[in-house]
């Protein structure tokens, strides 16, 4: 079993998709904290997965190995020199889970160059299918980036980059990419009802196609332009389908669409990197 103490500082979304996937590889509970301002949700949090919760960030830190900030990015210059404060001398490992927040703003926020992976994972870490990039900057030691992977493939695949600037490719590619595919499922749900199928069996076999879909694609040799020529007979059904995408300008779509949370997360870089 996995002991490694973690604490979180937030308990939203991402810091609760994290902590289920860690628990249900078998990480001790016992070991993790979260940190959070909302009463409501502290409690629930314990309640739920039996983890510790502190009210205070410094608290929460007192005796943790590995610190993962998972506050939003706005909140991060405020949240990092409040640890910065309480760090001891021996700092932990930092992990960062936050879109478009430098590794240089950070270490400048606590205070000090320490050793910090920024992670950027996906909510299906959650059931343990997530898609998880990562960078460690240069003041991390081969044992600490052990040490994350090892507490991130708890959550799923993980793959690390050697640019840091990849990262805001990777957060608009799978950080956001759930909700691309999210989307996908729910038009297509839309999409069956519209054509006399109740929405039980819209959905359902909305969702079972998208996974069928995936395994068939991460557990095949055939890339995905291959697995899809196999669905589309000539002159059949699928062919139509996908000429209305091409005429849609899916692709393009995309393409735009990703671009513009790329962009999204620079301007984040920029906008916190200025808050000196
Ligand atoms: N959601 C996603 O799919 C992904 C998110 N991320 C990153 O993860 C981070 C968190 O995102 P997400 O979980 O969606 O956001 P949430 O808003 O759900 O979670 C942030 C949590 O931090 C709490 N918080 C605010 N201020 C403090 C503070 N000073 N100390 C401790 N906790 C505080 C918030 O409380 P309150 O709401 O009361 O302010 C909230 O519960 C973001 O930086 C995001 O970029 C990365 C990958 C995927
Ligand atoms: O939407 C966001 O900003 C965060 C980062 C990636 C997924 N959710």
């Amino acid at each position: 079993m996995n002991r490694t103490r973690i604490a979180f500082i937030g308990g939203g979304n991402m810091a609760q998709s994290l902590i289920a996937g860690l628990i249900a590889d078998g990480h001790e509970a016992a070991a993790l904290t979260v940190s959070d301002p909302l009463d409501d949700k502290r409690q629930q949090l314990a309640a739920t997965y039996g983890i510790k919760a502190a009210a205070d960030n410094a608290a929460a830190i007192a005796e943790a190995q590995v610190v993962m900030l998972c506050v939003k990015p706005q909140s991060a210059p405020a949240v990092c020199r409040e640890l910065a404060a309480s760090l001891p001398h021996t700092p932990p490992l930092i992990i960062s889970i936050m879109a478009g927040v430098t590794e240089a703003s950070l270490c400048h926020w606590l205070g000090r160059p320490l050793a910090l992976v920024r992670a950027m994972p996906n909510t299906p870490v959650m059931v343990q299918s997530g898609a998880i990039g990562l960078h460690a900057n240069a003041e991390t030691t081969p044992t600490q980036q052990n040490l994350a992977e090892e507490i991130l493939r708890a959550g799923g695949l993980t793959r690390w980059v050697e640019r840091e600037a990849d990262l805001d490719a990777i957060t608009a590619l799978s950080g956001s990419g759930p909700a691309y595919f999210l989307l996908f499922m729910e038009a297509l749900e839309k999409a069956g009802i519209e054509q006399g199928l109740s929405a039980d069996t819209a959905r359902l076999l909305s969702i079972q196609t998208a996974l069928g879909a995936a395994r068939m694609a991460m557990e095949s040799d055939e890339s995905p332009a291959q697995l899809r020529q196999r669905v589309t007979s000539p002159g059949g059904t699928t062919e139509r389908a996908l000429n209305a995408f091409a005429d849609g300008g899916l692709e393009t779509l995309v393409s735009r669409a990703v671009n513009a949370a790329r962009q999204r997360a620079g301007e984040l870089s920029a906008l916190l990197g200025a808050e000196k």
